[in-house]
């Protein structure tokens, strides 16, 4: 893709300082030209990345910049534009002391968007724990940039519907980041009905899959086996799938899902609609755990996000692979022209 040298650069908040975030986003930029990646800027505190990238022993140069000189200076060296607070350099070991720069920095990215001076939004990790200790209401980036959203798009449609975006597959968890136990009580009609509207509408306006195929997999073992395993398949979730196809929408199921993602199968749709996180989440990460991007659908904005967490274990020594950034950072760059071309590229 030729960059448009009059389009906003991206805005990729930092996440979790006591993660990967700042490694992998300084990663990413080294690869930008073999990646083709557009012009982005990281939103964090400048002595915080300077000193992170310094003991990974990542050789990436910074530029403390405005949104507006970011591409200008993006051939050089890593743009990076200083947010509100201080953060640690602690890898490892998250601190509630970090967590209102942490949340600044996305509600920083997603206002530069709303002003113009940014693309699209790109998100670093965050250790929802350590923002929940300091009293984050939200369960994750996904319902927070809802909230965001709809606070600067008033009567916008912000509905945000998190969509694991793969080479090889893709799928949408109807219930995200709840108890297992909670999960048949979470589970409506109407809810599944409007997250498969969100996912027909987006693929086909911001990935130019214009009638996508859904496959919508069922909540128990073999699709409840005729209501003999559970009743939920026959009661919600095959009613709402005849609603969808009742709206036009090119929806099928419910399917057994243990036999929805061998590659036979992933032939015949396009995403799958699963009824919770780790039904549809686990098949993505183990067919392309590196590849994988997390895409956030129904906003009136464009974000995107590595599909890996904070990865503690590793922060610190340099060693993250930047591939899921790279990925992150190159499907926003292509959504975001296609936002303003009207074309998906
Ligand atoms: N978008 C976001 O903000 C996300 C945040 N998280 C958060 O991250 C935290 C940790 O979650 P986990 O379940 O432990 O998953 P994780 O993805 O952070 O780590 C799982 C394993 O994969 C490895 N790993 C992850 N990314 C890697 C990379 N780029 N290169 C090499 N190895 C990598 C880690 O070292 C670890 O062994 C939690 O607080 C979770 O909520 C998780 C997923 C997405
Ligand atoms: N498991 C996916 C994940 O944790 C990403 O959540 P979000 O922060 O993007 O809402």
């Amino acid at each position: 893709m030729t960059a448009d040298p009059a389009a906003p650069p991206l805005a990729v908040s930092v996440g979790e300082p006591a993660g990967i975030g700042a490694e992998v986003v300084a990663m990413a930029w080294a690869r930008r030209a073999v990646a083709g990646l557009e012009p982005f800027y990281l939103l964090a505190d400048p002595a915080f990345v300077a000193a992170r990238l310094a003991r990974a022993g990542i050789a990436v140069p910074i530029a403390v910049v405005e949104p507006e000189t970011a591409a200008a200076q993006f051939a050089d060296a890593l743009p990076v534009v200083a947010v509100d607070g201080a953060m640690g350099d602690r890898p490892g070991r998250p601190d509630p002391a970090d967590a209102a720069a942490v949340i600044a920095a996305i509600e920083t990215a997603v206002a530069h968007v709303r002003d113009g001076r940014a693309g699209a939004v790109v998100t670093a990790p965050i250790q929802k724990s350590n923002l929940y200790a300091a009293g984050f209401a939200f369960p994750g980036h996904t319902e927070f940039l809802g909230a965001v959203a709809a606070r600067h798009w008033p009567g916008a449609p912000c509905d945000p519907v998190m969509m694991l975006a793969g080479p090889e597959l893709s799928t949408v968890p109807v219930t995200v980041h709840v108890a297992l136990k909670d999960v048949p009580r979470l589970l409506t009609r109407e809810r599944i009905v409007a997250v498969g509207r969100i996912v027909a509408g987006d693929l086909a306006r911001r990935f130019g899959i214009a009638d996508p195929r859904i496959a919508v997999a069922g909540l128990n073992p073999h699709a409840g086996e005729d209501g003999t395993m559970g009743r939920e398949d026959l009661e919600i979730v095959g009613p709402a799938v005849a609603d969808l196809k009742a709206l036009g929408i090119r929806a099928s199921g419910p399917y057994p899902s243990d036999t929805l993602f061998h590659r036979r199968a992933r032939t015949g749709y396009d995403v799958v609609l699963g009824m919770y996180h780790d039904q549809v989440l686990i098949p993505v990460k183990t067919i392309a755990f590196d590849e994988t991007v997390n895409v956030t659908l129904g906003l009136p904005f464009v974000r995107t996000s590595p599909d890996h967490g904070t990865a503690l274990d590793i922060a610190g020594r340099g060693v993250a692979d930047p591939a899921s950034m790279v990925a992150a950072l190159a499907l926003a760059g292509r959504m975001a022209a296609t936002g303003r071309t009207g074309a998906p590229t």
